[in-house]
């Protein structure tokens, strides 16, 4: 029996060699006879080096929506993905065809989906259309994050840090499996990084290293401060947790070094997605739908109780009084609601008036201001004519 694709969802900071990668995995598994359905989720790019079957830019203009919506980069980039989580149902019905293909057809369906996103990470991240997108896919098929990281760049303890704290927030924002890349090992290692993520003492070193060297901060921010190291040290006490739940693993794009390590981690992830993650989502969607229905029955309550008050039936003077202006009484003339609601507008009425006492209240404004009318022959639609009629 076929299994289900995994979803491949690549998102890392601008540079971080993002696009590189995908490009590079989707030629792995083309080599490897393992064809995948690629999704290009970044609408400003200008060229993408590997074919996408669905692409953003097939449907949205970037830079028509920046110039209609009057928007700069970032806002043009949002809105595009807003515009394209719309179609999102069209496109898992999409995804779920290639999975499920039909028997007549001759290729096999694909294993993975390779999802390409903005270079402007927390544009996809931590907007609505990010989590739509996110959501939808997870509900559909195992999905996983892998977080691409520029190695070289990350190679000091507090971009380091920096890089883990901000992956520590998309792993809680997604609540989906993730995997740590640790993209272009050709220019420099990644086993310093898996040392200071299994082994705290190591990443302390490092920092005392760092301190006594005066390159604290890396990339010529020097010196750095006690403050700044200590809560550096108590940061990656507090990540241990967080790893717990990564897998990391080492690739060179360019060179292709790792990318077998790369889709054993996605294996493993995809288990842990249908082990841990999936019911955890069911039940999340669940509640929501709890809370939707929960909701939906609130209002309609409400909706009838506002009925209820409305169509109290005008059997005794009390009700009279509850309702002062609106009566629904079905022997009512039609006029005379159309004329007290037209009133009802220009109302201000406290509950324990009546008919007359509000026509009375009307007559008084308006001979105040200089109009003269008499309450007991005019209806309440004659007083507000008259009243915007009023003179001066
Ligand atoms: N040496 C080396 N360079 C790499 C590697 N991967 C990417 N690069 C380079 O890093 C730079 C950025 O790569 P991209 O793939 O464009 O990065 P990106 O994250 O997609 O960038 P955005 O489109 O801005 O989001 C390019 O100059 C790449 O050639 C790698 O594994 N090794």
């Amino acid at each position: 029996m076929a299994s289900t694709p995994t979803a491949v969802v690549c998102v890392g900071m601008a540079g971080s060699g993002k696009t590189t990668f995908m490009q590079r995995i989707n030629n792995y598994l083309h080599v490897n006879k393992k064809k995948p359905y690629v999704l290009n989720l970044d609408p400003a790019v200008l060229n993408v080096p590997f074919e996408p079957n669905i692409d953003i830019r097939d449907s949205i203009n970037y830079k028509e929506v920046m110039k209609q919506y009057n928007l700069g980069p970032n806002g043009g980039i949002l809105t595009s993905l807003n515009l394209f989580a719309t179609k999102i149902d069209q496109i898992i019905a999409l995804l779920e065809k290639r999975a499920n293909p039909d028997p007549s057809v001759k290729t096999p369906p694909p294993q993975h989906f390779l999802v390409d996103t903005p270079g402007q990470i927390e544009v996809f991240v931590w907007s609505a259309s990010g989590s739509i997108l996110l959501e939808s896919l997870a509900s559909s098929f195992p999905t996983v994050i892998a977080y691409i990281i520029d190695t070289p760049r990350t190679h000091s303890c507090s971009t380091f840090m920096s890089n883990m704290l901000y992956a520590c927030s998309i792993l809680y924002k997604t609540k989906l499996p993730m995997i740590l890349v640790f993209n272009k090992t050709d220019v420099q290692d990644a086993d310093f990084a898996k040392d200071w993520m299994t082994d705290f003492e190591k990443f302390q070193e490092a920092l005392q290293e760092e301190e006594s060297k005066g390159v604290f901060g890396g990339e010529g921010f020097g010196g750095g401060s006690g403050y700044m190291s200590s809560l550096l040290n108590s940061m990656s006490l507090m990540l241990d947790e967080f790893y717990s739940h990564l897998d990391m693993v080492g690739v060179s794009s360019m060179t292709g070094d790792g990318i077998d390590d790369f889709f054993d981690a996605v294996e493993r992830k995809a288990d842990e997605f249908n082990r841990d993650y999936k019911p955890e989502l069911e039940r999340r969607q669940q509640e929501r739908q709890k809370e939707k229905s929960e909701k939906r029955s609130e209002d309609l309550a409400k909706v009838m109780s506002d009925m209820n008050m409305e169509r109290k039936p005008k059997s005794n003077p009390a009700d009279d009084a509850e309702s002062p202006v609106e009566s629904s009484d079905e022997d009512k003339d039609v006029k005379d609601d159309e004329d007290a609601r037209e009133a009802d507008q220009y109302d201000d009425v406290a509950p324990d008036d009546d008919e007359e006492g509000l026509k009375q209240r009307y007559a008084n404004t308006l001979r105040e201001q200089g109009v003269q009318i008499d309450p007991k022959d005019e209806s309440f639609a004659r007083f507000v004519r008259a009243s915007q009629q009023r003179p001066g």
